[in-house]
């Protein structure tokens, strides 16, 4: 048989119909849903008579307006609507909700793995970019918007057309101080946000094999940062014991069984994709965003550019216009940018894992005078795990602290903003211009280089504060 990528096989296998070379209309498996955009959906099917086709291959949370301090006192009225509007939803269409009394709360693409909803081979659709998260498990899965809500909810499946191929082959081991945030955003400063536009992305390479899969996460997340349909990494070992005991994934002889499956999935040896590109991971550095899109960065030991380095005309409007957004000097050393918030969170970098990085690093130090930082746990069960591990107390005594989860200071639709002109070092994955409030400055950094820019009110190499703890 022809050799085939894991994304034809998983796309084949879904499709319901298709004539010629039109859209094919896929089945979808999963539909995670929550408060911001499936209002209008849940509307359209009460005004059309309409019922949810598949209750229970359904699950919603309430993630990105919930306050992260006194969680049940909301006070903004949109935000309060939306809320209230999500949990009459569920229970008039009879679909699980995970609200703000349960344990499995959090951000929605942290809580599908958690629990098990996602697994390889699945077709995952959710009303937000960042649904490319779950194809770190081999999964298909892609954002859509509300009208596409209203469609799955109504039908279970979804029209689309077929992506193009696109492999990113990450060359060789990564060294050992560089995190999986700083291979995505190397790969997004190489190529760019657009080179990903009308492709799915496997990520293949020794790299990439050795991640966790909360790193492999943080990788797929960020796919849509450059403009692909969705991103996904094929199921290996891994996958499979991350997922054995989950609770949604099935248990004994079964898991057993859908293990042999998953792993079939994975590309084969030798297949062929539309496009393949690559990246050197042993030459990697910690990467740091200067500008106003995640491609605008550079490693830690570099420098802001200067305008004369840029030779095309509009490159370098973009260019000068994001320095002046952002307040910074061309030509500065990155580790010279002042940094008055720090932010460890969203569907990015808000894992257990992630904060147990950041938590090792700031370990009996403390928080500079001139920083805020907060934590935020992606998801309920991630902050029980961590308080367990007394990763809070190390926070708090750092100065830190310690939130509920939800998105959080990710983007400004909840009380968690920044100042306006204030810079950020944030673990999430956008740094649009007022994506963290009104002329705010957003730089997105590793988990380890946020807490690492915490202490010292400025960007650090973290590998010198590792060889520091050493001595
Ligand atoms: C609010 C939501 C629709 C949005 C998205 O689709 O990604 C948000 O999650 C984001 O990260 O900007
Ligand atoms: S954490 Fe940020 S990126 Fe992720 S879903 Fe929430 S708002 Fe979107």
């Amino acid at each position: 048989m022809t050799p085939q990528t894991i994304i034809d096989k998983v796309w084949n296998n879904h499709v319901v119909h298709q004539e010629g070379n039109n859209p094919a209309l896929l089945y979808i498996d999963l539909h995670l849903i929550h408060e911001v955009t499936s209002p209008q959906a849940f509307e359209g099917l009460r005004l059309t008579g309409r019922k949810v086709r598949r209750p229970e291959r359904t699950f919603a949370t309430m993630d990105h307006n919930v306050p992260t301090v006194n969680r049940f006192n909301i006070t903004d009225e949109i935000a309060k609507k939306q809320i209230d509007t999500l949990a009459s939803n569920c229970k008039e269409f009879g679909i699980r909700l995970a609200d703000l009394k349960s344990k499995d709360q959090g951000i929605v693409h942290v809580i599908g793995p958690e629990l098990g909803l996602t697994q390889p081979g699945k077709t995952i659709v959710c009303g937000d970019s960042h649904t490319s998260t779950h194809g770190a498990f081999g999964a298909l899965a892609f954002g859509i918007g509300t009208s596409e809500v209203e469609h799955v909810l109504a039908t279970q499946s979804l029209w689309q057309k077929k992506p193009k191929t696109l492999n990113v082959h990450v060359k060789g081991p990564k060294p050992a101080a560089v995190s999986a945030k700083d291979i995505i955003l190397a790969i997004i400063q190489k190529y760019g946000v657009r080179f990903g536009t009308g492709y799915i992305i496997e990520f293949t390479g020794e790299a990439i094999k050795e991640l966790s899969m909360e790193e492999r996460m943080t990788i797929c997340n960020m796919s849509i940062e450059a403009g692909a349909k969705a991103g996904l990494i094929s199921p290996d070992e891994t996958t499979v014991e991350y997922l054995r005991g989950r609770p949604y994934c099935p248990e004994g002889e079964e898991f057993e069984k859908v293990a042999k499956e998953w792993l079939s999935l994975a590309s084969d040896e030798g297949a062929v994709y539309d496009d393949t590109i690559e990246l050197d991971a042993p030459s990697l550095e910690p990467v740091v965003t200067w500008g106003t899109n995640p491609a605008m960065s550079s490693f830690v030991t570099g420098k802001v550019p200067k305008l004369e380095e840029v030779a095309n005309e509009n490159e370098r409007e973009n260019l000068r216009r994001a320095l002046e957004y952002m307040g910074l000097t061309p030509g500065m050393p990155i580790t010279d940018i002042p940094v008055q918030h720090v932010f460890i969170g969203s569907c990015t970098n808000s894992r257990l894992s992630d904060l147990r990085q950041a938590a090792n690093l700031i370990k009996g130090k403390k928080v500079s005078d001139q920083v805020t930082a907060i934590v935020v746990p992606g998801s309920q069960k991630v902050k029980e795990a961590a308080e367990q591990e007394g990763l809070d107390q190390v926070f708090k005594e750092a100065g830190f602290e310690w939130r509920e989860s939800g998105c959080s200071m990710c983007l400004g639709m909840n009380p968690d903003l920044v100042p306006e002109g204030e810079h950020c070092a944030s673990t999430s994955n956008r740094n649009f211009e007022g994506r963290q409030g009104k002329n705010a400055r957003t730089h997105l950094v590793s988990p380890e280089m946020a807490a690492a820019a915490a202490l010292h009110g400025r960007f650090v190499d973290v590998r010198n504060l590792r060889e520091e703890a050493l001595v």
